[in-house]
């Protein structure tokens, strides 16, 4: 288990260049399955996650090229159908959630797909039944082996369906998408997510041959074609790692300028910040953060306390509200911070008590933070990252702390955000790996 061992109270300066979206790598990633032309993906962050997805594609027969650092060119030509059967394949399906989206692919094209139970955070229940209903309208057989937690799929003649979700299921649409492109016949997702992953995703599939309409919106109509070629992609900046940076900056009253960040992509996150106190400006597509010595939380029109909830897109991201959090600590006012879909994300917040914050964890859902104002400061202590977003919030929490902390279980950290001691460091933090 790596550690990063923080020394805080330093105030960052300067211009950062936000990675490539860490969930659309996922998705588009798998997309490579649909098609045995070449498709070159740039701005392919380099992250864990992502890594180990590449490296199950390339042992699953995908020729794999990597032309720049962030550029590679994929050609699925060969895929080996029984590599599935692997224990290699079990161990690498159950390291990442996004192997989950190689089973909408693989059914269209293979007709047969299985995966075991996937990784990702464990941040409480995360069903795949709007996955695995969807695939049953389209005609595939499925099955669970409740011993192995292996799920099968089977069906040469997928055909096309209307489906209304029982949830805006995120990797579900993607999922789905991708196995409806290339059924008979014409589905439609109502209820669909909308993130700008699953945009991307469908413009590069649009780019590919397929017939997809309503990108953007809840409801997706698709005409299935009968085979899909190559294209380019590339991806855009991951709004996690802006919103997490714009965090940052308030929290530590650092200046900082992140570059290139496709403003209108990010939905309600600038302004859910601003909510927060802090000040931002748009330079093109730029956004500059000042250093600010406090800022200070609205409250809504008639005064009462304003709370920050997460919701499926185009609402508020439930992957920044760790970091909404941990900014609301050192904020004047006071929020309530309500995590609606995810039962066990809001614990670390023990942490940030322990370092001096002000919150009380009303029930796994909510916490109400108290902010300080910059008048007491967090003190550094030694805490360990329960996952990704909640390792980046205690991140953010030990450089804005007096004194020394260690964060053990980095590697949570590591899985979505590409040598982030490194880049900060070149900002002027102080973290080391241990
Ligand atoms: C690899 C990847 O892309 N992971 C993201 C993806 O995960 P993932 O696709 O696994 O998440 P889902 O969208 O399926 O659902 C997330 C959770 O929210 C619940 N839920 C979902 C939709 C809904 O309308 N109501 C509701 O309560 C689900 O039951 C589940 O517990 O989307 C999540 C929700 O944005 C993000 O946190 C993850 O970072
Ligand atoms: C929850 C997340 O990732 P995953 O779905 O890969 O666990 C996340 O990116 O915040």
């Amino acid at each position: 288990m790596a550690s990063f061992e923080v020394i805080g109270g330093r105030t960052l300066h300067g211009e950062i260049i936000p990675q490539g979206a860490k969930n659309e790598a996922l998705q588009i990633l798998c997309a490579v399955l649909l098609t045995s032309e070449p498709v070159t993906i740039s701005n392919i962050p380099n992250i864990r996650d992502v890594n180990k997805l590449i490296e199950l594609l390339r042992d699953m027969g995908v020729d794999v090229e990597q032309t720049a650092p962030d550029t590679y060119v994929f050609k699925a030509e060969d895929v080996n159908l029984d590599y599935l059967s692997s224990e290699k394949f079990v161990d690498q399906a159950r390291a990442i959630r996004g192997s989950v989206m190689i089973l909408g692919p693989m059914l269209a094209r293979y007709g047969v797909a299985k995966l075991p139970k996937p990784g990702g955070d464990k941040i409480g229940r995360r069903r795949l039944d709007t996955h695995f209903l969807a695939f049953e309208k389209l005609g595939a057989k499925f099955t669970y082996d409740a011993n192995d937690s292996f799920y099968h799929l089977e069906g040469k003649n997928l055909k096309g369906t209307y489906m209304l979700l029982d949830e805006a299921s995120v990797t579900g649409t993607a999922n789905i998408v991708m196995a409806a492109v290339l059924a008979e016949g014409i589905t439609t997702i109502y209820n669909a997510a909308c993130e700008p992953y699953l945009q991307q995703l469908c413009k590069m599939l649009v780019r590919m041959g397929a017939k997809i309409s309503g990108i953007g919106s809840n409801m997706l109509i698709i005409e299935g074609v009968e085979k899909l070629g190559g294209t380019d992609h590339r991806m855009l900046p991951d709004m996690i790692e802006i919103g997490s940076f714009i965090g940052l900056a308030g929290m530590t009253g650092s200046e900082i300028t992140i570059k290139d960040a496709q403003i209108r992509e990010l939905g309600l996150i600038p302004d859910t910040f601003r909510r927060l106190g802090i000040n931002m400006e748009f330079h093109g597509d730029d956004i500059f953060i000042p250093a600010q010595d406090s800022y200070a939380i609205d409250t809504y029109i008639d005064g009462s306390i304003l709370t920050v909830s997460d919701h499926t897109w185009p609402g508020f991201t439930p992957d920044l509200l760790s970091i909404a959090l941990v900014v609301a600590t050192q904020a004047k006012g006071t929020v309530l911070i309500h995590q609606k879909m995810f039962e066990s994300r809001l614990f670390f917040v023990d942490k940030l008590i322990d370092m001096g914050a002000q919150i009380i964890l009303c029930d796994p859902h909510r916490a109400t933070v108290i902010g300080q104002n910059k008048q007491v400061p967090l003190r550094g202590i030694s805490m360990t990252s329960p996952d990704i977003r909640a390792g980046v919030a205690l991140l953010i929490a030990a450089l804005s702390a007096e004194g020394r902390s260690v964060i053990h279980n980095i590697e949570q950290i590591d899985r979505g955000y590409q040598n982030i001691d490194g880049r900060l460091n070149a900002l002027g933090a102080q973290i080391s790996r241990l």
